[in-house]
């Protein structure tokens, strides 16, 4: 299918997800976690191979916290202990090591800021014209603080979040759990409704949630593997929608 193939009158709803969908934020995730990886698997498993760029499309992008940290040591055969949510970011914990990336991306969300994709914006603004509802559906427990810091809060009235989907016990992607909730909280069904993601674990909880379309953005994940985790069509960016 072409992005021009796509008519948005067979739709009621779209279910955004954030990092690399709305805000150039996948970008900051991905740093903060070469970071991490980088230092820890030098340091304390010198034995298997470093860390690359290719690692977080194929472990981590688009998962959970820790069960991003939890893939990524399991790519290296690296088991460790599970810890609290409230270990030390010092500590060699999947929390541990978790809360430790949790801060490289708070320092530079501070000192950057966030702006979001122009494309993403105008089809924010199209839509709202039209009167589709709109939502973001994002792993990530910092989604609140990214779209208050990009100025795109007020826009969604339903957001599901890291934190929404623990307290709700909804398994995190590339389970189709958290975007069946916010389709759920729109009121819409899901085959009205429409997935946008970035990350192949996200186009793959799409797929499984069996909703209408989805949308593959290529920001780096690549076209193809994109649409072999079942995107219908991919974009390289939102203004192909408009
Ligand atoms: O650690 P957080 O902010 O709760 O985010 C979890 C995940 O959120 C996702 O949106 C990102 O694609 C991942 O890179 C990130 O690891």
């Amino acid at each position: 299918m072409k992005s021009s193939d796509v008519t948005w009158d067979d739709y009621d709803a779209v279910l955004f997800d954030l990092d690399g969908v709305l805000t150039p934020t996948a970008d900051v995730h991905m740093r903060a976690w070469e970071r991490l990886f980088r230092d820890y698997l030098a340091s304390a498993h010198p034995e298997v191979p470093g860390y690359t760029t290719q690692d977080y499309f194929a472990h981590i992008d688009g998962k959970p916290r820790y069960d991003g940290v939890r893939s990524m040591l399991a790519s290296r055969g690296i088991e460790l202990a599970e810890g609290t949510p409230e270990d030390d970011p010092s500590q060699d914990t999947v929390s541990g090591l978790g809360n430790r990336k949790n801060a490289v991306f708070a320092q530079i969300l501070h000192d950057e800021g966030v702006q979001p994709y122009a494309g993403s914006v105008r089809l924010l603004d199209a839509l709202a014209a039209r009167g589709t509802k709109v939502a973001v559906v994002s792993s990530s427990r910092n989604a609140p603080a990214v779209l208050e810091a990009a100025g795109l809060a007020d826009r969604f009235e339903v957001v599901v979040d890291g934190s929404v989907a623990a307290r709700e016990s909804l398994q995190g992607k590339p389970s189709p759990e958290t975007f069946l909730y916010a389709a759920d909280q729109l009121e819409v069904p899901k085959e009205r409704a429409v997935v946008v993601e970035d990350a192949l674990s996200g186009v793959a909880a799409g797929r499984a949630g069996d909703f209408g379309l989805v949308v593959g953005v290529d920001r780096g994940a690549g076209e193809q593997a994109l649409l072999g985790q079942g995107a219908d069509v991919v974009v390289r960016d939102l203004e192909e929608l408009v």
